[in-house]
């Protein structure tokens, strides 16, 4: 390849200037062609013919990492069945920190290891049916305020620990691009930050493949190459942005600013990728708009169905019964009157919400409603359905008194920050249900003592109101279901399945319970290693639901809990794979433990390990998720799950050191329905 093809390798070509909204000049000498890279992380922006997959919170909330996989998987063949060679996604920044962070919806939430989990599962998936993934946004990116301007000031303990440890799994995933973000990481803007790409990224995780700016994140030429940048998108005239690379690069390496060698880095893996996934090889031509859905939507019926969380159910109130009449209020309950796909990259909140806002959004091809598919079931059963398609409280009364059942929907929405909804920029304002959804509720138990609220949200609520209101016997959480909406709802309405989800954040009493808030300047992350679940727990902050709660319709007893382990206290030795030292990753101890389906109806249970480090260690959270598992159980049946320990999950990251480290000491190991349930204890003794 000559210097200038190797420049038009690492070069976007300009936004709007190609098929995709990244592109890069072919390499005919190379026989490499014009690279598409698309958004996003819940299938193909902008496509007419693709499946709306289900954002990543609700794969979280499923707990399940067969489904988790084949959404992956699934968006991976319709990538590549459009001809993009680089799908943006999955993400796993922003972490969540913040419970209002406007993008959260689009990762797996504030739990590393669950997101760590999803990610690496997600990117197999992707690239196992030959596209390229891109673990996004690289790295403290927490929030959409200020995201261009402000500097991310994170300690060495808490990146490690929390922010960089799933991206840690995507590398071990072999993912094959990083996207740099917007922000500044300790005072250097993340595209150009040595310490985060080639010394963390790079030396520390081994990561083999390139590194691309989020779109118009770069900020110098000299810097971003040396920095460890790999390839600058969109690489031309963004929102009137100069250019940086291209000719720039090009006298850079002339001028020996920027070495020939680096240059032949960028390129090597760049190609590294690309030959990873077997793109080398009759991939398809560029067709965005391809009808590429085949059965695609049985996954997101059952990641939507299977994420759904039953946080309240008093009264047998659900499963429904074959009742004589039912209300359906609210706006949420119908579709968009203006269009499902109406609004530019899903930037409102009008009818019913299946994903949030911005880049990572996409059309639907078509999108079942919750009144549509309640109505189709109500038919069958014989019910009458009042519907109220608003959210005034006028008029509720008459249509809910009476009825068996008044189901009530409410919403939350956010997004990415280009975007304003109904005065939210991006971030959520606060965390109340929208539309007045807490008056609605109100209005509707004020004639009807049989309400079911279901809440279709981005993130956590403050449920206080609703709860404290006389009449409201179930809570459904359904979280982001996208094209499958309804149906899903439906299924775990009328008990076709029992509800087998598990919240991936704790939803609190009180916005403040948090102790994280959008910053309006730089932010120090003064909560350090306590964000979401693991403050709640440090600072004995009764949650109103914990991280990791879900109800059921049959009841499960934990029984026979067996510890067994081989580790040893120390550093973390090895040579460096993908991912980390190659010792992190083995086996070093395991928990077993018996679950019984007690009760009478089918369903599915999450058992969740949790670890507690010795004494020895430094301060660290009381718990911490390290395993789980998804146990389909029949009426009486019983399973076992086994939870395998890596080095790394009995490892604190020692600043002094630089390393991980097994501290010596008693270990406490608890099997949990949630966080804050813990059934089953144990011990690992390490010497
Ligand atoms: O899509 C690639 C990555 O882009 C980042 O988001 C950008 C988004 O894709 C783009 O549509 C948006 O453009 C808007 C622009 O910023 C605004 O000034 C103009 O008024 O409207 C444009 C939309 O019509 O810019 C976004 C960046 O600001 C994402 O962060 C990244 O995740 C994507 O993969």
């Amino acid at each position: 390849m000559s210097q200038n093809d190797k420049i038009n390798m690492v070069t976007g070509i300009g936004w709007n200037k190609g098929a995709c909204v990244g592109n890069t000049a072919a390499v005919g000498s190379a026989g490499y062609p014009q690279l598409c890279l698309q958004d996003g992380p819940l299938g193909i922006r902008f496509g007419t013919g693709s499946t709306a997959f289900t954002p990543g919170i609700q794969a979280a909330s499923t707990w399940d990492v067969d489904l988790i996989r084949q959404r992956g998987a699934y968006m991976g063949a319709e990538a590549k069945g459009c001809g993009v060679h680089v799908l943006l996604g999955p993400v796993a920044g922003p972490l969540g920190k913040l419970a209002a962070g406007g993008r959260n919806w689009e990762g797996f939430g504030p739990d590393p290891y669950l997101t760590g989990i999803a990610m690496a599962e997600t990117i197999d998936g992707m690239q196992g049916a030959g596209v390229q993934a891109t673990a996004k946004h690289f790295i403290g990116n927490e929030q959409e305020l200020n995201r261009e301007t402000m500097s991310s000031n994170i300690d060495d303990r808490t990146m490690h620990e929390l922010y960089l440890w799933p991206f840690a799994d995507a590398v071990r995933a072999n993912v094959a691009s990083v996207m740099c973000s917007y922000n500044k990481l300790n005072s250097t803007w993340a595209c150009e930050n040595d310490k985060i790409q080639n010394q963390l990224l790079k030396t520390e995780l081994g990561f083999q493949g390139y590194v691309m700016s989020d779109w118009n994140a770069q900020h110098t030429t000299n810097g971003a190459a040396n920095g460890g940048m790999d390839m600058t998108m969109p690489g031309t005239d963004y929102n009137g942005k100069g250019i940086l690379w291209g000719p720039q690069l090009n006298s850079a390496v002339n001028s020996n600013q920027v070495s020939k060698g680096r240059l032949d880095d960028m390129c090597k893996r760049i190609l590294a990728a690309w030959y990873f996934v077997g793109q080398n090889k009759g991939y398809p031509g560029i067709n965005i708009k391809a009808n590429v859905q085949g059965n695609h939507k049985e996954n997101v019926r059952a990641v939507a169905r299977d994420g759904i969380v039953l946080l309240k159910n008093e009264g047998g109130i659900l499963p429904l019964k074959k009742p004589s009449k039912i209300a359906v209020i609210g706006s949420a309950a119908v579709n968009n009157p203006q269009g499902i796909n109406a609004c530019t990259d899903k930037g409102c909140n009008t009818g019913a919400l299946g994903m949030g806002w911005g880049s990572g959004s996409v059309n639907y091809p078509y999108f079942v409603a919750p009144y549509d598919a309640i109505k189709t079931r109500a038919q069958s059963d014989g019910t009458t359905v009042n519907l109220v398609n608003s959210d005034s409280t006028s008029g509720v009364s008459s249509a809910a008194s009476g009825a068996d059942a008044a189901i009530v929907f409410i919403t939350s929405d956010s997004g990415e920050g280009y975007i304003t909804v109904e005065r939210v920029a991006g971030d959520r304002n606060d965390l109340d249900p929208w539309h007045s959804g807490n008056q609605l509720v109100q209005a509707v138990a004020a004639a009807n003592k049989n309400v079911i609220v279901v809440v279709h949200s981005v993130g956590p609520i403050i449920l206080e109101t609703i709860l404290n209101t006389p009449g409201v016997q179930a809570v459904v959480w359904a979280g982001l279901p996208s094209q499958e909406s309804g149906n899903a709802l439906v299924d775990v309405l009328y008990g076709l399945t029992s509800p087998s989800g598990k919240l991936p954040y704790t939803i609190a009493k009180s916005p403040n319970d948090y102790g994280t808030a959008v910053s309006r300047g730089d932010d120090s992350y003064p909560e350090g290693l306590f964000i979401d679940y693991r403050h709640f727990d440090k600072s004995n902050i009764a949650p109103r639901y914990e991280f990791g709660f879900g109800l059921s319709y049959t009841n499960f007893t934990y029984s026979d809990i067996t510890v067994t382990s081989t580790a040893k206290s120390g550093a973390a030795t090895g040579a460096v794979v993908p991912g980390g030292r190659a010792d992190l990753f083995e086996t070093v101890a395991t928990v077993t433990a018996v679950i019984t389906n007690s009760g009478s109806v089918d369903g599915a249970e999450v058992p969740q390990l949790y670890i507690t480090l010795p004494s020895s260690a430094p301060s660290a959270p009381p718990k911490q998720l390290r395993g789980f598992a998804k146990l389909k159980l029949a009426a009486g049946a019983k399973g076992t799950a086994t939870f395998n320990l890596r080095r790394r999950d009995l490892s604190y990251w020692d600043v002094r050191q630089q390393n991980w480290v097994v501290p010596a000491g008693s270990f406490g190991v608890s099997v949990a329905a949630s966080s804050r349930d813990t059934r089953l204890t144990g011990t690992i003794t390490v010497a």
